[in-house]
């Protein structure tokens, strides 16, 4: 059993929202599978551990964390395995399979991502978060499942207070949640989706249609059934947080990795065929999803040199997987040119990321119409670019300005 250095003992959630990276450079060096008080779980950040339990199923089921089972309840696609889980995967996946995403992602995204731009193009300055990283991020999603008569600020809503709550990690010495209040968000935002999905639900039961959620009810089942609420909203839940927010943090951390590097940003901008890229490069070098996948040891087990009981909790943390310097040379560095190296962004093994190639065409498309539409963005460097997040990270906005 290694003895957990002090810095461990004395980490805060706010330091851990604010940068991450300076106590996960000293964990990967110096306890790379470490308790941690203030989270009460094990926190594993080097990528071949993160990658050798993403892929270990039988060793390490999955499990949702303790304030995500407060923000989603159970029967979570995160909380599943097995059998149980592979039924949720067979619901959710045929809306984002390649096949199908290509045939309705451009009509999806690029009518709505001209609409923004259109709204902000002849202002010359403008937090591109706020005005089209996350409303292209949410319309597309939003109206894949059904929930076209939700606004684009609502949904923005929804996941902002889901995301609150579920990354409300917190606890006390006894290990209770520390800030108990913290929930209150995700509490109202599950109140609000309830109150204006039921309706559609009995809809969507006696009148299925073409959207995600309706098919969610119906495919697969017997005749005359349709799944019950009990397991559409644990899941509507996660893809209403990490779904709707994440493609939006890739479009905007892509963004801040190239004013980083403005030689880089004029290349993608002059060749829109390296945006996928560019947009790789950026997700693995602020992952989006940072810190939210959690295993439980489903037997005592030794990782990382560690030994954990059965029942253990870890939290693999992509975000440091991502940076971590036995993978990546100048890992902290955004850059285009390097070498195209397998990530953790979309996590692996069975629980991988169903929406990987859905997020990567948002994102990619998001990113086109931008650059077509406004080829001389440049970062408004009167602001700070400020990244924030320890579960799911991402610039909170991101301003930046042009010549009209
Ligand atoms: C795609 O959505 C998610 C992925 C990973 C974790 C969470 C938390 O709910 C998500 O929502």
């Amino acid at each position: 059993m290694t003895i957990t250095p002090d810095f461990v003992n004395d980490i805060t959630m706010e330091q851990l929202e604010a940068d991450p990276y300076p106590f996960y450079e000293r964990l990967r060096k110096e306890a790379p599978v470490a308790f941690v008080p203030a989270l009460g779980m094990h926190l594993v950040s080097t990528r071949e551990l993160c990658e050798q339990i993403a892929r270990d199923d039988e060793n390490w089921p999955a499990v949702i964390s303790a304030a995500g089972g407060r923000t989603f309840g159970p029967a979570a696609l995160l909380n599943t395995n097995g059998e149980e889980h592979r039924e949720l995967r067979d619901m959710v996946e045929p809306h984002l399979q390649p096949s199908a995403v290509d045939k309705y992602i451009d009509n999806l995204v690029r009518p709505f991502a001209r609409e923004r731009i259109a709204a902000f193009e002849n202002d010359g300055h403008v937090d591109i978060v706020e005005a089209y990283c996350e409303p292209v991020s949410v319309r597309a999603l939003g109206d894949l499942l059904g929930l076209d008569d939700v606004s684009t600020d609502k949904l923005r809503e929804w996941f902002h207070k889901l995301s609150v709550s579920f990354t409300n990690a917190a606890v006390d010495e006894n290990g209770e949640f520390a800030n108990p209040e913290g929930f209150r968000p995700g509490d109202e935002a599950k109140a609000e989706i309830i109150a204006h999905v039921d309706p559609k639900i009995d809809k969507w039961i006696t009148q299925p249609d073409h959207t995600a959620i309706s098919h969610w009810l119906h495919d697969g089942m017997p005749e005359g059934q349709t799944r019950s609420r009990d397991v559409i909203y644990p899941n509507l839940y996660v893809f209403l947080l990490g779904a709707m927010q994440e493609p939006g943090h890739a479009m905007a951390t892509t963004l801040a990795g190239l004013f980083s590097r403005p030689e880089q940003l004029e290349r993608v901008i002059d060749d829109p065929e390296l945006i996928p890229r560019a947009a790789a490069e950026g997700m693995r070098w602020v992952a989006p999803i940072w810190s939210a996948v959690v295993k439980r040891a489903a037997r005592d087990v030794t990782v990382g040199g560690v030994d954990l009981p059965e029942g253990s909790i870890v939290m693999l943390t992509y975000g440091s997987a991502n940076q971590d310097e036995h993978a990546y040379d100048a890992p902290s560095q955004y850059d285009l040119d390097r070498p195209v190296k397998p990530t953790m962004t979309f996590g692996a093994g069975k629980h991988a990321c169903a929406g990987t190639y859905f997020a990567n065409a948002v994102v990619r498309i998001g990113l086109e119409e931008l650059f077509e539409a406004i080829p001389n963005l440049e970062l408004d460097t009167d602001h700070e670019v400020d990244f924030w997040g320890w579960g799911f990270r991402g610039p909170k906005q991101l301003f930046v300005k042009w010549e009209v």
